[in-house]
């Protein structure tokens, strides 16, 4: 479960250069609810994620995780508990140690204990397991440097690592923006998946108008900061891609869409 309660997060406060970028957002997901997050560049989805992550210190408001308070929780107190997948399929993982390496570090997020104790046999075959589940023959290239996979394996196997350590809230940032449509296609797959078999409470960052009906049960749209589209059941059922752009335009005032913040696809 994920409660906001009117957070506000401002980069360089009372400076020229401030920017209001989550401007007093209430947003409440239940335990294993998926939403996706869509809005235009620089409507604050990427800060509203990084603020649950810990990332991005509120200047005002409350944060609860399961009903815990983690306003002001350092974001490793809450590593365990909260996992994060970002576009850039290199920002999620460490290039230079292998994909069991990586995987074991995930396992032991939140937790206090060394790299040699996570990789012990049991662990070892757990993880290559769950490495043999994707289906992409990475289970017998457990030693091979993640730095040397495609964009959309480490995609697949940053999902995986998202769920080794036990998390209850995944956020995703745009996870397939940078793959291939054959492998955006598999890790939408593989994260409807992981986010049911899980529980996960997720938040799901698209500009992809497609993923955005297609995915999870609720669609929220962020403007300037703000909450302006909360959308769930009948009337999200009963909606199409066409009609979620136009909502889209209206939000936006008519203004030219000039930038690569809505895909139809
Ligand atoms: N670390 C930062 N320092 C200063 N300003 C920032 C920082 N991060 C984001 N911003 C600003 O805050 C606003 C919201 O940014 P954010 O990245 O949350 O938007 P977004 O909705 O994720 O956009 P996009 O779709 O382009 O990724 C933007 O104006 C951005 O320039």
């Amino acid at each position: 479960m994920i409660s906001v309660e009117a957070l506000h997060v401002t980069f360089n406060p009372g400076t020229p250069i401030e920017r209001r970028a989550v401007n007093g957002i209430d947003l409440t997901l239940a335990e294993g609810e998926f939403a996706t997050v869509i809005g235009s560049n620089g409507a604050g989805k990427s800060t509203l994620l990084a603020a649950i992550a810990g990332d991005a210190p509120p200047q005002q408001g409350r944060i609860k995780i399961g009903g815990r308070d983690v306003t002001r929780e350092a974001p490793a107190k809450r590593a365990g508990r909260v996992a994060r997948v970002f576009q850039d399929p290199l920002a999620g993982s460490c290039a230079d140690l292998s994909i069991e390496e990586n995987l074991a570090l995930a396992a032991m997020r939140g937790a206090r204990r060394g790299l040699r104790s996570a990789l012990h046999a049991d662990r070892r075959k757990h993880l290559r397991e769950r490495v043999a589940e994707l289906g992409l023959d990475l289970e017998d290239r457990m030693g091979d440097r993640m730095g040397l996979l495609s964009g959309g394996q480490r995609q697949a196997l940053a999902l995986v690592m998202a769920t080794l350590a036990g998390a209850e809230v995944l956020l995703l940032d745009e996870h397939t923006a940078a793959l291939d449509p054959g492998m955006a296609e598999f890790v939408v797959d593989l994260t409807r998946r992981l986010v049911a078999e899980h529980g996960l409470t997720t938040l799901m960052v698209t500009h992809s108008m497609r993923q955005a009906l297609d995915l999870g049960s609720r669609t929220i749209m962020l403007h300037e900061g703000r909450i302006v589209l909360d959308i769930a059941g009948e009337r999200r059922k009963n909606m199409d891609v066409d009609d979620l752009v136009a909502m889209f335009r209206r939000v936006r005032g008519g203004e030219e869409l000039d930038d690569d913040s809505l895909r139809i696809g």
